[in-house]
């Protein structure tokens, strides 16, 4: 599952963008050793779910990514969208047996490949600078609308009760994280020479210390926030991946006695590694 998709030389088909979004979960999945997440061989801060739940939920998904993408080309409306996102969501959590393991990527991801849908019904080629611009220019006014809302989910609210910027709140504002932090450390990273998966853990470092993640705010409050993201600062600024394994580990082991886990940063990270499939 790890071979990077052949770069097209056309616009993608939205089988092509599904599927590397797919693969991109699955790229986030792989990535360890990794701070409080699951990985192939560890729960993290995880008592209900491992490598396995989250297989069943990636397999569970597959369709959705590709119908989400043809919903973007056809042009059709936020609510589309919205109803294709909440039955993926019941799929998901029928895959899982009521767990929650993607509920943001497909939020996030399935977002970004109607986007990428919309480019590719133009004939244009999913860059991060395109996919922006679509999404804001196609479904931009309905998610500042929908960010007003107020979530009834933990992470939701503990964000909308600590003033911070939760799931809704980062979509609506065109995912800043994502596109001003996330892909140019991921570029930068590639660029230095840096191995696939080191240059995912300094990207997924640089998302933990600019994101506010709900995930992060739920578990631990704004104490656990801010110590994830001294934590990330403190492994960047140390050397990051460069360093080896036990700086990452060691980290890994202080969020899970705090038990805190970044989920909406992993989410974050597989949207990058996503865009560098499609480019
Ligand atoms: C729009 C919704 C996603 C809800 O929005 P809301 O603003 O209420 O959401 P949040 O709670 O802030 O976040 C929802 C999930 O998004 C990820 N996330 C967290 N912070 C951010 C952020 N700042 N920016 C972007 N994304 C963020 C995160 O998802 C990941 O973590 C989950 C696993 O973590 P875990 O700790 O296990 O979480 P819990 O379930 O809370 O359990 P415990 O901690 O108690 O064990 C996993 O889902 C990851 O993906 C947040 O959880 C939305 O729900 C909605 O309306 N959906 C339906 C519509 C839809 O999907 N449409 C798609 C096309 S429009
Ligand atoms: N690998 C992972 N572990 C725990 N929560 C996550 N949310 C998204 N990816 C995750």
């Amino acid at each position: 599952m790890s071979a990077p998709l052949a770069r097209h030389a056309a616009a993608p088909t939205a089988q092509q963008i599904g599927r590397a979004a797919t693969l991109a979960l699955y790229d986030e999945l792989a990535l360890s050793p990794k701070p409080g997440l699951v990985t192939l061989t560890d729960r993290g801060s995880h008592t209900d779910m491992d490598a396995h739940t989250f297989m069943r939920s990636l397999f569970a998904l597959r369709g959705y990514f590709v119908r989400i993408a043809e919903l973007g080309a056809a042009g059709a409306p936020f609510e589309a969208l919205e109803q294709a996102g909440i039955a993926a969501e019941a799929r998901m959590l029928a895959a899982t047996g009521g767990i929650n393991t993607h509920r943001g990527a497909i939020f996030m991801l399935g977002l970004l490949c109607a986007s990428a849908g919309a480019l590719a019904a133009q004939g244009e080629r999913p860059t991060p600078e395109g996919v922006r611009a679509a999404l804001h220019r196609h479904w931009g006014d309905a998610l500042a609308r929908r960010a007003t809302r107020a979530s009834t989910l933990p992470g939701g609210i503990a964000a909308r009760r600590l003033g911070l910027r939760g799931a809704s709140a980062e979509a609506a504002q065109g995912f800043p994280t994502l596109f001003n932090t996330a892909v140019p450390a991921l570029r930068a990273a590639t660029a230095r020479g840096l191995p696939r998966q080191a240059a995912q853990l300094d990207t997924l470092f640089a998302v933990i210390a600019a994101l506010d993640d709900s995930n992060l705010a739920h578990r631990g409050g704004l104490a656990g926030l801010r110590f994830a993201q001294a934590a990330a600062r403190g492994f960047l600024a140390a050397g990051g991946a460069a360093q080896g394994r036990p700086a990452a580990e060691a980290i890994g082991a202080a969020f899970v006695r705090r038990n805190l886990s970044p989920g909406g940063s992993a989410d974050t990270l597989a949207a990058a590694c996503w865009l560098q499939r499609l480019g």
